[in-house]
């Protein structure tokens, strides 16, 4: 049998999914050989600027890819959330692992919910999606730029830099700091990523072998959610971070897609939902992202690039 060079970047929750892959694929073929490769991404390097003023989320993505290209490696394993919607010549995404908790959380050392945060107090976070919701709720509040992996945005927390920061819960359940959490947001409340909380697997397109050794590791109806939530980022043209969110989820035997577009005051909220058959996933992400659309959603994100 092959074995699989798995690409990974260094941060302690990208290593944490690398592992998880690899004991995953041990565990099912026990005689595969299984190598984890550190890389180092432009998104690692810098710190200290927010993501959208630095290029986006591809940031994070692309060295793996350049090593799949080169055959360096064989699978790159991403948080989706990280994920752009194109993918270089030769490559695809075939895997999509189920979901962890997909909510963000509130973490705090002192404030157990966030309508007990003081007037005014300093919120961190560095996602515009993030902020525009929690301004929508708590006008008052200042939030303030948090980037770093999990661990140096706890020490920030810690530290007293804020009195509160907002963190994927799943990050923090691989990590084992679950503790951390004081209270996890709802849909309704704040709205997540689309792909947050789903792992996926990129490879070669023509590595047959590679394909059908990580087809076992694919979730169906995680892989489903994950396909409508992207649509509504493809149809809105949502390449680089902006406030965007995208959450479906199957109810029944039906699918419900949610997408919200905001500006980053949190002033102006576009909200959209579409429910139907699972199997029409991409369709009701289409219509989630028409119906934002005809709300006005191009102008919100167009005055956004070009502020
Ligand atoms: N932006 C970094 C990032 N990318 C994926 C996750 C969480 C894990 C996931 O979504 O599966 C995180 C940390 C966070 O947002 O708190």
């Amino acid at each position: 049998m092959n074995k699989i060079r798995i690409a990974t970047r260094k941060s302690p929750l990208a290593l944490w999914q690398a592992y998880h892959v690899r004991d995953t694929l041990q565990g099912i073929y026990p005689q595969l050989s299984l190598e984890i490769v550190e890389m180092t991404t432009k998104g690692d390097k810098i710190l200290d600027a927010p993501l959208a003023k630095i290029g986006g989320k591809g940031l994070f993505v692309k060295e793996l890819e350049q090593g799949l290209l080169e055959n360096s490696v064989d699978i790159a394993v991403h948080s989706m959330k990280d994920v752009p919607i194109e993918f270089p010549d030769g490559l695809h995404l075939p895997v999509i692992m189920r979901r962890e908790d997909p909510f963000d959380a509130f973490v705090s050392n002192t404030y157990a919910h966030f309508s007990d945060l003081p007037q005014g107090a300093i919120v961190g976070t560095s996602s515009l999606r993030r902020q525009c919701q929690l301004l929508a709720l708590r006008p008052d509040l200042q939030i303030r730029t948090l980037r770093g992996n999990v661990g140096t945005r706890l020490s920030k927390l810690d530290n007293g830099e804020y009195q509160a920061i907002v963190l994927a819960v799943s990050g923090l359940k691989r990590l084992g700091l679950e503790n951390r959490i004081r209270y996890a947001f709802n849909a309704d409340e704040l709205l997540p990523a689309i792909g947050q909380g789903a792992l996926g697997i990129e490879c070669r397109a023509d590595d047959v072998e590679t394909n059908q050794l990580i087809a076992v590791l694919n979730d169906p109806e995680t892989h489903q959610r994950v396909i409508a939530e992207r649509m509504i980022n493809t149809r809105l043209g949502g390449s680089c971070q902006v406030p965007i969110g995208g959450f479906a989820e199957i109810i029944g035997d039906e699918m419900s897609v949610r997408g919200l577009v905001a500006d980053v005051a949190g002033q102006q909220i576009l909200r959209a939902q579409a429910i139907g058959d699972i199997d029409k996933a991409s369709l009701l992400g289409e219509l989630v992202a028409q119906q934002l659309l005809t709300q006005g959603a191009k102008q919100l994100l167009q005055a956004l690039t070009e502020t």
